[in-house]
């Protein structure tokens, strides 16, 4: 015979000593606030219940399978209040992590995106919702509405749903009246049963008072199981069903467990005999088994980043799953930022009589001009619209972009980072709008197109553009996953470089330093990797000085010229070396990052320089197709890193 302790050693503390081991890295305190609240709510909840089906003898522990008791209840049982919160927590942040958000959105979300003609502008893309509020965004002209949808109610409520567990509810009372033999009439209504079937509606009739108050009212609030918490439930649940139920297998007379193995017995007198399950009672079934406005122009800008990023970087897609969702959609946020306004630059068409660099120069002009605004007025999306507005080639999805960037990273991170990012944008701007051609190209004019000229410049053009996403990561998990400086609800924009005093604040900038030098590492691994496919447009960021004479700088820049054959080894391995001296420098400070950022942090500079480790493996040799490095390998990276 097992003893109820015994189940808990050899069934429930292995799953959840192997979740706890996957899960390590990301489990924080709001995994901790989780299993306290679950494990308290369902021990003062069903102490008192417990203790009253013992008394009643609704089940025994048989003399010996039990340690002791507090009250009636084993304290086996009382371990197990706990145990079982913690198991389902595990197994439900396994099934939903690869979720951005952690409830389905409601269908009323699909905002239909029509065109209107502007006889002003030209065409327009509006994202029109049925049955909703017009609002006028363009200053009364003539007749482009916007109708927009302010706020969704994630989970809304759900009175009807709830109506079968109250339902479920009633039917449990009427057996608890059968089975204790009551008479009772509400409003005239009998409400026994009179089926004749006595004590033996006891344990159906408590499990169902029990449980349906409970679903009742979460699910009267908005509560859904999503498809993932589904499986999370089920496997759960099919554990324990075949934890409560099943032999072993082979050795079918000594290894039975739990209730066939007398560790607990149901007794017969006080249960309807249906068993769905081998010997699992009916009841049991039973017993095992919370809504916020948000601004819905948010949520689909989530929706859009998510695409963005996958499109946009491999990388990123990979190392977003090492980071826990306070930090993901952080880290999404930011990057479909970045790499909107990135293209709303490169890809830009001027209009006729502007010149290509004018026209860019505009543009950043005006993202910059929206992005102090979001800072200086947040949250004033009413100013900030119009000059978002004003960008040329908004679309609804570039739109959702700045929206979401706008409401959620000045609360989270301090502006100057992308302020950075918009003085590499500058230097970028410093290229050639087009590929020259070779003749109007001369060596002793290089330097007037080519803005990289020194190593100097070189890095200070990659904390521009990587060192500040690197920094800004820092502010993120300071941010969302400290309690020193969690502006999460406050409704104020970070200051810049905020940080509090003493030791810690030398130990933060200490960090961000580090953070930029892995990001300088990164950006210098991506320019070795995309050497050959930069040149076919002009852009050199190997710096001038590097390079023996100008012909060699010509020989890069139209490499169908060069005699003999070039070779990109001279150029892609220095800025290699260079890589992995940064990386070395600054790998010790991640370790100082918050410890759930920590994996994370390593994931994504470890899935990157999988990149470099290939072009070594090509002693250095690159093309226009840059260098490929599967997904899998990336990921085989990523894991190794964060579970280090
Ligand atoms: C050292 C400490 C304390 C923290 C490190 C913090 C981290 C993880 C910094 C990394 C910062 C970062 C992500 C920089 C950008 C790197 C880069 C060159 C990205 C290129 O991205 P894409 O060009 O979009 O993607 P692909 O190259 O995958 O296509």
């Amino acid at each position: 015979m097992l003893r109820y302790i015994q189940i808990h050693l050899y069934f429930l503390l292995p799953p959840i000593v192997l979740l706890g081991f996957l899960y390590r890295p990301l489990f924080g305190r709001r995994d901790v606030l989780k299993i306290l609240w679950l494990s308290f709510m369902a021990t003062i909840y069903t102490t008192p219940w417990d203790n009253f089906i013992l008394s009643q003898m609704g089940w025994t522990y048989p003399p010996g399978s039990i340690i002791g008791r507090i009250w009636l209840i084993p304290i086996e049982e009382h371990l197990f209040f706990i145990l079982q919160p913690i198991l389902l927590i595990l197994l439900h942040e396994l099934f939903t992590h690869h979720r951005l958000l952690p409830f389905d959105l409601p269908n009323s979300l699909t905002i239909r995106t029509e065109a209107v003609i502007d006889p002003k502008e030209g065409r327009k893309d509006v994202d029109l919702k049925e049955g909703s509020e017009d609002v006028d965004l363009m200053g009364g002209r003539d007749k482009a509405v916007l109708k927009t949808e302010a706020t969704v109610q994630t989970l809304a409520r759900r009175p009807v749903a709830s109506l079968v567990w109250i339902l479920c509810m009633i039917v449990g009372a009427a057996l608890v009246i059968e089975a204790h033999g009551l008479e009772m009439k509400i409003w005239g209504l009998e409400l026994a049963l009179k089926l004749g079937l006595g004590m033996r509606a006891f344990y159906m009739g408590w499990i169902l008072l029990w449980i349906s108050p409970v679903i009742g009212w979460l699910t009267y609030l908005g509560a859904r199981v999503t498809k993932e918490g589904w499986w999370a439930w089920g496997i759960g649940s099919a554990w324990l069903v075949w934890v409560d139920t099943t032999g072993l297998g082979a050795d079918r007379v000594t290894r039975r467990i739990a209730i066939r193995n007398g560790a607990w017995r149901i007794s017969p007198e006080t249960s309807l005999g249906l068993h769905v399950w081998q010997s699992l009672p009916l009841e049991w079934v039973n017993r095992r088994a919370i809504g916020v406005q948000v601004d819905a122009y948010m949520l689909r800008g989530l929706i859009e980043a998510e695409k963005t990023l996958r499109k946009g970087s491999k990388s990123f897609e990979v190392a977003k799953l090492a980071f826990g969702r306070e930090m993901r959609i952080g880290l999404v946020a930011i990057y479909s930022w970045c790499r909107v306004t990135d293209n709303l630059i490169d890809d830009l068409v001027p209009a006729n009589g502007t010149t290509h660099t004018q026209a860019k120069r505009d543009t950043l002009d005006r993202i910059r001009t929206h992005l102090i605004a979001s800072y200086d007025k947040y949250p004033a999306q009413s100013y900030l619209d119009p000059t978002m507005d004003s960008i040329s080639d908004m679309t609804s999805s570039t739109k959702s972009a700045f929206h979401l960037f706008s409401n959620l990273i000045p609360r989270l991170v301090p502006i100057r980072p992308f302020l950075e990012l918009c003085q590499g944008y500058e230097t970028d701007m410093q290229f050639p709008s087009h590929p020259i051609k070779l003749g109007d190209l001369q060596e002793d004019n290089l330097v007037n197109h080519l803005p990289i000229k020194t190593t100097d410049d070189l890095l200070r053009y990659a904390d521009d553009v990587a060192g500040s996403i690197a920094s800004a990561i820092c502010f993120l998990a300071w941010s969302t996953l400290t309690t020193s400086s969690n502006p999460v609800h406050s409704h104020r924009p970070v200051r810049n470089y905020p940080s509090p005093g003493g030791a810690e604040r030398g130990n933060r900038a200490w960090i961000v330093d580090k953070s930029r030098e892995m990001g300088r590492a990164l950006q210098l691994v991506n320019i070795a990797r995309d050497i050959a496919k930069d040149a076919t447009i002009s852009r050199l960021y190997v710096p001038l000085a590097s390079f023996p004479s100008a012909s060699a700088v010509l020989d890069i820049l139209y490499p169908a010229s060069a005699k003999p054959v070039l070779s990109y080894k001279p150029y892609s391995i220095p800025l290699l070396d260079r890589a992995d001296t940064l990386r070395k420098e600054s790998e010790v400070a991640m370790e100082h990052l918050p410890r759930t950022a920590r994996g994370g942090a390593r994931a994504m500079a470890s899935s990157y320089f999988e990149i470099a480790e290939q072009i070594r493996r090509r002693h250095g040799e690159v093309d226009e197709q840059g260098v490929k490095v599967s997904s899998w390998r990336r990921a085989w990276a990523a894991a190794r890193a964060f579970w280090k």
